[in-house]
């Protein structure tokens, strides 16, 4: 059995975690955490691995805090910048033997989605990201948008493949959406939605669009799950489910 704490039990995805590994048979919820709780409370429930989904402004610290313990991490709270990473990085020398997990998406989907951009993008002109989520969400553009576009400028750049063209010199109220590392990211906020993004690419004359579609926060189950269950076996930090599988 591995024995669980959730950080954010309270919240959409918290909650849905916790129905998760309560029904996984070889796991144990021992604690469902939220705000105002403290990880000292995990460790002395007997959590082997914290799962955070909270907020952005909260989870390095919650990290830290469970390096500090002793728990292993799986963390699927979004707003990591390379510093933040940089720091988990270097507090998990300290801990060798502890593995931590960050993942934007645990959707098999998103996950395919993002390996399959970098893999493509270097074969076409253009590239453009429109991510769309429902509008409690607080950041945007979403993690997995931020995280699609590192992975397809990387693999433009180790190609040397130019910028996408774009001859917009007029644009006062940023229609041309956020630019994350070279690549245009549009972010839509709309009731009835719940995790979307459309990866769209083109050259003259044709067009190969990537999509992926969460209806309902049970898509982000099974990568959690498989998270739970490996991080003990992948020490140090990891970053991006797909670390996980074999893609
Ligand atoms: N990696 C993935 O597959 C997915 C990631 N997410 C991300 O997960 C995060 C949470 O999303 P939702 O569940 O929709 O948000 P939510 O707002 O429903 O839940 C967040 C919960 O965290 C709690 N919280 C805030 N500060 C805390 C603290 N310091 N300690 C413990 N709990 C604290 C809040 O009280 C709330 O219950 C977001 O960053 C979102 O982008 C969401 C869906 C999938
Ligand atoms: O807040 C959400 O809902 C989601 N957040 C993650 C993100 O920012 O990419 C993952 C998924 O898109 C749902």
């Amino acid at each position: 059995m591995i024995n669980v704490a959730v950080l954010g039990a309270s919240g959409r995805m918290g909650a849905t975690t916790c129905r998760a590994v309560e029904s996984a048979e070889d796991m144990a919820l021992v604690a469902a955490l939220d705000a105002g709780d403290e990880v000292a409370m995990a460790v002395r429930a007997g959590a082997e691995v914290m799962v955070d989904f909270t907020v952005p402004s909260a989870t390095e610290a919650n990290v830290h805090a469970a390096i500090e313990a002793g728990l292993h991490c799986v963390v699927g709270t979004t707003g990591w910048t390379a510093d933040a990473l940089a720091r988990v990085d270097e507090h998990l020398k300290e801990r060798p033997e502890l593995g931590v997990l960050i993942a934007p998406n645990f959707a098999l989907g998103a996950v395919l989605a993002m390996r399959l951009s970098a893999a493509a993008a270097r074969y076409f002109e253009s590239v453009e990201i429109v991510e769309l989520h429902h509008p409690d969400k607080v950041d945007a553009p979403s993690g997995t948008a931020r995280h699609t576009a590192a992975g397809i400028a990387a693999a433009r750049a180790t190609a040397g493949v130019a910028p996408s063209p774009d001859a917009t010199t007029e644009d006062p109220d940023g229609a041309r959406g956020a630019v994350v590392d070279g690549i245009h990211v549009h972010a839509v906020r709309l009731r009835g939605l719940v995790a979307h993004e459309e990866i769209m690419m083109g050259n003259p004359g044709e067009q190969f669009t990537i999509r992926t579609d969460s209806f309902d926060r049970v898509s982000f189950m099974p990568g959690v799950l498989l998270g739970v269950r490996e991080v003990a076996m992948h020490p140090g930090l990891t970053v991006g489910l797909d670390g996980y599988m074999s893609l």
